[in-house]
C-alpha cells in the first residue's frame, strides 16, 4: 500500500497533482539535472502504485534568471531583442518541463514501466482586473542582501522584499489563475494514462481579448494554479512538494510547532494569527484551503521532496481538509 493520505481510499486509483517548487530546481541547468532526477523517483513511485498524476511545478528562480539575462543581453547592445515577460515565462516553462519529462521517463524506463509523457505548454487565464497588478507580490530570481536590493530597486525599478528570512528578491505582480486554456488536452492525456506535466511556473498568465489570448507581465502562484488545475480535472489529492516536512505554527521561532494536520477551522485561524509567511508557505495554505474547500473528500497534502514518499504513506507531512 503505497498511499495512505486519509487512508479511506486505500486500494482505489487516485487521480493526483503534484505540485513542486521551483525553490526545489536548484539554480543552474546542472543542478536542475540532478535534482528532477531525484524529484522523478517519488512521482513514479505514485505512477508505479497506478495512481494518475499530474505534475506542476514552480518557476520562480528560473523565470527571473531567464528575464534578467535577456535584459542584460539587451542592455549590453549584443544584438539580442528586449524579451517580453510572458515569452520569458513560457522559456522557464520549456526549460522545466524538458528536464523533468526526460527525469520521469528515464525513472519509468529503469523501472520497466511504459508510460508517455508530456509536458504541455499551458496558458492560464487571468483578469486584467485583478487587484495584483497593483501590488506585486511573487519573488522570482536570485535571493540578494538587503544593500544590493535597495540599488536594484533604485537602479532598475523593480520591487524588492524580504523573502522568509532567506533574503531579499524581486517581486512581480501574481494575479489568481482563472481557467486553463489546455485543460481539455490534460484531461485527455490523464485519461489516456500519459504521465503529463502543466500548469508549469503556473501557467503562462494571459488575458482574453475577444477570441485572442494576450500574456501579461506576471508570474501565478503555482500553488494556486495546481489546485485550479486539481478542481478542473476532479483530481482526489492535490500534494504540494516544498523544502519543509511540514508546516508550523510560529516557524523560525522557539516555540515553533509542526503540524500533522489541519482543518479548516484551524487554518483560517492560523492565517489570521499570521503564522504563514506572504510569498512563501501563505499561498500554499490558501491554495490548499481552496482545494480542500471545493468539494467533500478533497485534500491537500504539504510536505518535502525528500520526503515524500513517507508524506504520501502518512509518516510526515500536513495534512489539509475539510
Ligand atoms: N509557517 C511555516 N511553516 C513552514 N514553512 C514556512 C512557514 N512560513 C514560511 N515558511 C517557509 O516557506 C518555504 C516554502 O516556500 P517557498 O520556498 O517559497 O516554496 P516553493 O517550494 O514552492 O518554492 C519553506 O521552506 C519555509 O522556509
Ligand atoms: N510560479 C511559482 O509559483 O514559482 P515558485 O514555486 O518558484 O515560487
Amino acid at each position: 500500500m503505497l498511499l495512505s493520505l486519509g487512508v479511506e481510499r486505500r486500494n482505489s486509483v487516485l487521480k493526483i497533482v503534484v505540485a513542486l517548487g521551483g525553490n526545489a530546481l536548484g539554480n543552474t541547468p546542472q543542478e536542475q539535472l540532478e535534482l528532477v532526477r531525484q524529484t522523478a523517483k517519488p512521482i513514479v513511485d505514485l505512477v508505479a502504485a497506478g495512481h494518475q498524476v499530474v505534475l506542476a511545478h514552480g518557476n520562480g528562480p528560473q523565470v527571473g534568471m531567464i528575464n534578467l539575462a535577456m535584459q542584460y543581453a539587451a542592455e549590453a547592445g549584443a544584438n539580442t531583442p528586449e524579451m517580453p515577460f510572458p515569452e520569458c515565462g513560457a522559456m522557464s516553462q520549456g526549460y522545466i518541463g524538458y528536464h523533468l519529462q526526460n527525469a520521469l521517463r528515464e525513472e519509468l524506463v529503469r523501472r520497466g514501466l511504459r508510460k508517455p509523457v508530456a509536458a504541455i505548454s499551458t496558458q492560464v487565464i487571468v483578469s486584467e482586473e485583478d487587484q495584483a497588478f497593483q501590488t506585486p507580490t511573487k519573488p522570482i530570481g536570485s535571493f540578494y542582501s538587503e544593500d544590493r536590493a535597495k540599488r536594484l530597486e533604485l537602479d532598475k525599478g523593480w520591487s524588492m522584499v524580504e523573502d522568509a528570512g532567506r533574503g531579499w528578491r524581486r517581486v512581480v505582480p501574481s494575479p489568481k489563475p482563472l481557467d486553463i486554456v489546455e485543460k481539455e488536452s490534460i484531461m485527455k492525456l490523464v485519461e489516456a494514462n500519459h504521465l503529463v506535466i502543466a500548469v508549469g511556473g503556473g501557467g503562462i498568465p494571459v488575458v482574453k481579448d475577444g477570441e485572442k489570448l494576450l500574456g501579461v507581465a506576471a508570474v501565478i502562484d503555482k500553488d494556486f494554479a495546481s489546485a485550479k488545475l486539481a478542481e478542473l480535472i476532479d483530481a482526489d489529492y492535490l500534494i504540494i512538494l516544498t523544502a519543509v516536512d511540514k508546516v508550523a505554527i510560529n516557524f523560525g521561532k522557539s516555540d515553533e510547532k509542526w503540524l500533522d494536520e489541519l482543518d479548516l477551522n484551524m487554518t483560517h485561524q492560523y492565517i489570521c494569527e499570521g503564522h504563514f509567511a506572504p510569498g512563501s508557505m501563505l499561498p500554499k495554505i490558501q491554495a490548499a484551503i481552496q482545494f480542500a474547500s471545493s468539494k467533500p473528500g478533497r485534500k491537500t497534502l504539504i510536505t518535502s521532496l525528500e520526503r515524500a514518499i513517507d508524506g504520501i504513506e502518512g509518516r510526515t507531512g500536513t495534512l489539509i481538509k475539510a
